[in-house]
């Protein structure tokens, strides 16, 4: 449905890809959310953009290149709209960057919702999914970030020609007559909102240090043993049911968070974080239900149902005792939220 009143806010949950098994698979939507304050201009004023929050310092705020301006651009050329029509914009963003919490599937989810509030373009939610699968390739973080909950979700097999390199990414928005970049193809993804214990948060301990994630997917190899994707496909649908039911089997959730897909080749680009998988358990520390690396990391990702704090801190204090004077880290403690992106217009 369109809307033409003159401002609009749009809100994106941060999102924790993963949990454990469910590499590329499954997501979370939390309670802390980048927000875009939008107004239209009159016609021919210029695009106004301004920032606060994390990357404040570094994100460019040139509609070309920064991340949600670029994909919605590439969303509207699509349309054959060749640029944002008149805007301010300013983003509020406490999402931090390159830490797995899914601040560029956010910010791509962002871009998406706003080619479609800016150009009444009257996409509908699985639409735009299309669309932000066309940038960020892997769905587990856009998809709860548009959709909200815990969420399951896979692509559809692309045809060789969809998968051209020459087009993916494909958030390059055209450019002095260039060709009209190609649509995307229709149902790329698939997914369902699972159930969500209410009792289990989820506890973010971020260190303060960026693994980009680009990184984290070069270290992973082309080829897995049998043997490994069996323990984790044995893992991940146990994992989604326990995750919905009340009371709360802690020592199965935490069992069903093993991974030997993804964390395994990560260890080395996040110092400790093998000795909190092995020594923080339902059992040394109460309350917790599992952990894990949140997305492509650095954050880890605790879940729990009593004692955040505490069990913070013991992530905290392993992080502090690492060479070179330790790393520092700060940590949320966040719901998981049923509702994603949101368009809320007003006069
Ligand atoms: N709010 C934002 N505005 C513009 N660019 C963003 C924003 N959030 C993230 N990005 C871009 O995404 C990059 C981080 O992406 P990535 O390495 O996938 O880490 P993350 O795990 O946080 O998603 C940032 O360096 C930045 O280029
Ligand atoms: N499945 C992806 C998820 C990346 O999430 P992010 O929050 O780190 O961008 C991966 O593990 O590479």
């Amino acid at each position: 449905m369109t809307d033409t009143r003159n401002k609009f806010k749009i809100t994106v949950p941060a999102t924790s890809a993963n949990i454990g098994p469910g590499f590329d698979v499954l997501g979370m939507a939390f309670s802390l959310y980048l927000t875009l304050d939008c107004e239209r201009l009159p016609a021919g004023s210029a695009l106004q953009m301004t920032y606060e929050g994390e990357g404040a310092k570094d994100v460019p705020l040139v509609a070309e290149k920064n991340l949600i301006t670029k994909t919605a651009l590439y969303v509207l050329s699509t349309y054959g709209i060749a640029s944002l029509p008149p805007l301010k914009i300013h983003v509020t963003n406490p999402i931090p960057l390159g830490r797995g919490l899914g601040s560029s599937g956010s910010a791509v989810v962002a871009g998406v919702v706003l080619a479609n509030a800016a150009g009444n373009l009257g996409m509908s939610n699985d639409r735009m999914l299309d669309y932000c699968l066309m940038v960020e390739r892997h769905p587990d973080n856009v998809a709860p970030a548009l959709f909200g909950g815990f969420v399951a979700s896979f692509l559809r097999e692309l045809e060789p020609e969809e998968l051209e390199p020459s087009s993916i990414p494909r958030s390059e928005p055209t450019r002095n007559g260039a060709a009209q970049p190609p649509t995307p193809v229709t149902d790329i993804g698939h997914y369902i909102q699972l159930g969500w214990a209410k009792e289990i948060k989820a506890i973010a301990v971020i260190p303060d240090f960026e693994v980009a994630t680009e990184d984290a997917r070069a270290v992973l190899p082309d080829m897995y043993e049998r043997a490994d994707v069996i323990y984790n496909l044995q893992r991940i649908a146990v994992l989604t049911t326990a995750l919905s039911r009340t009371p709360v089997n802690a020592d199965l959730i935490h069992k069903a968070m093993s991974d030997k897909v993804h964390q395994p080749y990560r260890k080395h680009l996040i110092p400790g974080m093998a000795e909190m998988l092995e020594k923080i358990t339902p059992k040394t520390h109460p309350g917790v239900v599992g952990i894990c690396l949140s997305g492509a990391g650095p954050t880890i990702l605790v879940l729990a149902t009593e004692n955040f704090e505490q069990i913070a801190a013991a992530v905290q204090d392993i992080f502090s005792q690492q060479t070179n004077g330790g790393i520092k880290s700060m940590f949320k403690v966040l719901d998981v939220v049923h509702d994603g992106a949101q368009t809320e217009y007003f006069d």
